[in-house]
């Protein structure tokens, strides 16, 4: 060990794993530790460790999407995300490739009923997509900006605009089960309330801004073919335009907070959506979503309406496969259409 007389300092210092671009924890790590023979002071030799960290990087998130692309050769505009029981809208797609997501190095599994756990790349009514059968949830034990990772891989497909989808509970007293309503709005509750919001953690300027305005967030343009394409289906009646609340889950909701949500401005509840959302227009991506209304959401004590439970939520979303499908399939080329016009 070599010392410096008169001063006690670092004499050496390995960083390792150092990954990422800012604020990483800090670990420290006397290695050999002496008392200096004259100064009799002690003097030590560290090693620093930067704690790899827990987001990715651009670059591996680059990575996943070369991965996918490597294997099945694509150039998808539109993305889609499958809600609890509407992987059929994947049914409709055409000459299409499936990769598990276990078999995708750096993506997650889905651990859900209801969620099939693949992506589909294809055609879908002439369109090139890319379509999550199965999401992921903050609930499943998956920090949020992990459950929008999808997103972030789509953007690096070449996609332009998603299409997320949900199955949700209603809050608004007019909504019907088995109606559809387009998200022009959200609450994100594990976000200002409980500090989940995905975009928490370095960002990189590279792909989107800091502090990114939400105002916007639901395409107006794309809500208006959405609406247009439901009047084509004959549909236009149990379609809505309302705000969407996400709750964590995995429980449902007590009556007391439905009529909390309701109050604050809540038409539909659910369990996902917001981080994909959020994580989209962070990077630039247009954005129509909607919900499924799978399910009355109880708002009286002592109702005789039945409890909510996953079994009801996949029940309906399983009636209403066809016309959601059908929705879906018409609507992309709607857009399609729009975005080359543009
Ligand atoms: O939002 P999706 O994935 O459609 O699923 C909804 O359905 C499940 C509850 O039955 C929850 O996961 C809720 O979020
Ligand atoms: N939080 C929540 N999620 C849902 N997903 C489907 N139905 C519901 C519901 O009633 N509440």
């Amino acid at each position: 060990m070599e010392y410096d007389p008169g001063l006690v300092r670092i004499r050496q210092c390995a960083i390792e794993d150092a990954a990422g671009p800012s604020f990483p924890p800090i670990e420290f790590q006397a290695e050999q530790e002496a008392a200096h023979p004259v100064l009799q002071k002690r003097v030590c030799v560290v090693r620093v460790r930067l704690a790899p960290l827990p987001w990715l990087t651009i670059n591996e998130v680059k990575k996943i999407a070369d991965f996918i692309k490597n294997k099945v050769p694509c150039n998808p505009k539109i993305g889609i995300v499958c809600g609890s029981g509407l992987g059929v809208i994947g049914d409709r797609i055409r000459n299409g490739v499936y990769i598990k997501y276990e078999d995708i190095p750096g993506f997650l599994v889905s651990t859900v009923v209801g969620h099939r756990g693949a992506l589909l790349i294809g055609d879908l009514n002439g369109v090139e997509v890319v379509c999550m059968l199965g999401r992921f949830h903050f609930y499943e034990g998956y920090p949020t900006w992990k459950c929008a990772l999808p997103i972030r891989v789509m953007r690096f497909l070449g996609v332009e605009t998603v299409i997320v989808t949900n199955a949700a509970g209603s809050v608004n007293p007019t909504y019907r089960v088995g109606d559809v309503m387009l998200l022009k709005d959200h609450l994100f509750l594990p976000s200002i309330c409980g500090g989940l919001n995905p975009l928490i953690g370095p960002n990189d300027d590279k792909l989107g801004v800091r502090f990114p305005s939400l105002t916007t967030a639901y395409d107006k343009k794309l809500r208006e073919i959405a609406l247009e394409t439901a009047e084509a289906l004959g549909l236009r009646e149990s379609f809505h335009e309302g705000v969407y609340v996400m709750n964590s889950g995995p429980a449902f909701e007590t009556i007391a907070e439905l009529n909390f949500l309701r109050s604050a401005g809540a038409d539909a509840v659910g369990m996902s959506t917001l981080p994909e959302v959020v994580t989209a227009r962070h990077c630039g991506l247009r954005v129509l979503a909607f919900s499924l209304i799978t399910n009355e959401c109880i708002m009286e004590y002592d109702s005789d309406k039945p409890h909510p439970t996953q079994e009801e939520v996949i029940e309906t979303a399983e009636a209403k496969q066809e016309q959601i499908s059908d929705f879906v399939f018409h609507l992309v080329s709607g857009m399609n259409k729009e975005a080359l016009a543009c």
